[in-house]
């Protein structure tokens, strides 16, 4: 069952209702009297009618075998027995909405519903027509008996809509759960665990603007492992594929926690270092340098050993992510070709 709890708007919003339906203090007492009058005892009688003029419909004798017929029949008594009774309070409306959307969750066809809620209101009109009260209290009842007959028409209508709400609720749920899923998976190497590519990206263009904003300084590392195709082609590419996850765990382990360290892509991996110059740069890429060098790597029954080239840049002012990315490599690639596992700063 919808668990419907009222806010404070839908309290206003309610009233709101009460009020377009032109109902008043006197439509209180007037209800009252309907049921008192009518309503309370012949509501078993007006149900038991319904039913049974429902009972050649395909769609309710379904419905009947899944509720056995005593919720509703029972549900739709109190409903008539609490006639217009407190109207104006959120909880007469949250009662009845309560009913109709379990109606519709029964799959209680929406026109099976108008229709003898059109019928009861015939029948009670009837009554009133017959039961020897002046004509113009009669005609009094009547309008009280159709004024409340149309807030619960509204509140049929409201009923019927919330399982399509709650299954769209649900459905926006699922999705929401899938985007930040999406989101986790896109900005997360999967191998490694590191900042992916695109993050790595993101987060690097924000870095630039911020510094560039904040006029502090902001370095970049590129490192790329030395030599790391012919661990594939000795041990295999799930051998290489364990190397770089240790890899990215040393070079975590040689960073500051506020480093952001992502997997370029391959062998090669970035470090942005926020508020951080040169010098500095310099001597956390000599860490990760010495770290990765530091001993083998244990996969497997392996012991192996590797090592590292980096390119160390800063942030010069004005200079595009492009243009630092660029300088960055040239000086890994510098390493590499004064002789691989050592850190080149850049010009
Ligand atoms: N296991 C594994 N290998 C990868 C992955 N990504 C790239 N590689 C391999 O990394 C190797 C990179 O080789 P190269 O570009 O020749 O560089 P290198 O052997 O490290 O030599 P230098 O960079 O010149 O020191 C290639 O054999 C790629 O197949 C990966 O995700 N897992």
């Amino acid at each position: 069952m919808h668990d419907i709890a009222p806010t404070d708007s839908d309290a206003a919003r309610f009233l709101q209702i009460v009020r377009a339906a032109g109902l008043n203090a006197e439509h209180g007492r007037l209800a009252c009297q309907l049921r008192s009058g009518f309503l309370n005892a012949h509501a078993e009688a007006l149900v038991d009618n319904c039913l049974a003029a429902l009972a050649e419909d395909q769609d309710f004798l379904s419905i009947k075998q899944v509720d056995r017929g005593h919720t509703l029949r029972q549900g739709w008594i109190d409903l008539l027995r609490s006639f217009g009774q407190n109207f104006d309070s959120p909880g007469y409306l949250v009662r009845r909405l309560t009913f109709f959307a379990a109606c519709a969750r029964a799959g209680m066809p929406l026109n099976l519903l108008l229709l003898q809620h059109s019928l009861i209101q015939r029948n009670v009109v009837e009554r009133i027509a017959v039961s020897g009260v002046t004509t113009s209290d009669a005609h009094k009842l009547t309008d009280c008996a159709l004024r409340i007959g149309a807030l619960d028409l509204y509140l049929v209508a409201e009923g019927y809509h919330l399982p399509e709400i709650d299954a769209l609720r649900k459905s926006l749920q699922a999705l929401r759960g899938e985007v930040s899923h999406l989101r986790w998976r896109t900005s997360v190497d999967q191998l490694t665990g590191l900042v992916s590519y695109s993050k790595l990206v993101e987060i690097l263009a924000q870095q630039i603007d911020l510094a560039q904003a904040r006029r502090q300084p902001l370095s970049l590392i590129m490192a790329d492992l030395d030599f790391f195709k012919s661990i594939n082609d000795t041990h295999g590419h799930l051998v290489g594929d364990l190397v770089l996850r240790h890899t990215a765990e040393r070079i975590q382990a040689a960073v500051r926690d506020f480093d952001i360290v992502g997997r370029f892509g391959g062998e090669e991996f970035t470090v942005i270092l926020k508020n951080t110059d040169i010098e500095m740069a310099g001597i956390i890429g000599e860490r990760i340098r010495a770290e990765i060098a530091g001993g083998p790597i244990h996969v497997k029954a392996l012991n192996i050993s590797i090592t590292i080239s980096l390119g160390v840049a800063m942030l010069r002012q004005d200079e595009t992510m492009e243009a630092l990315l660029e300088r960055a490599d040239a000086a890994m690639y510098q390493a590499k070709r004064a002789g691989r596992n050592r850190v080149v700063i850049a010009t």
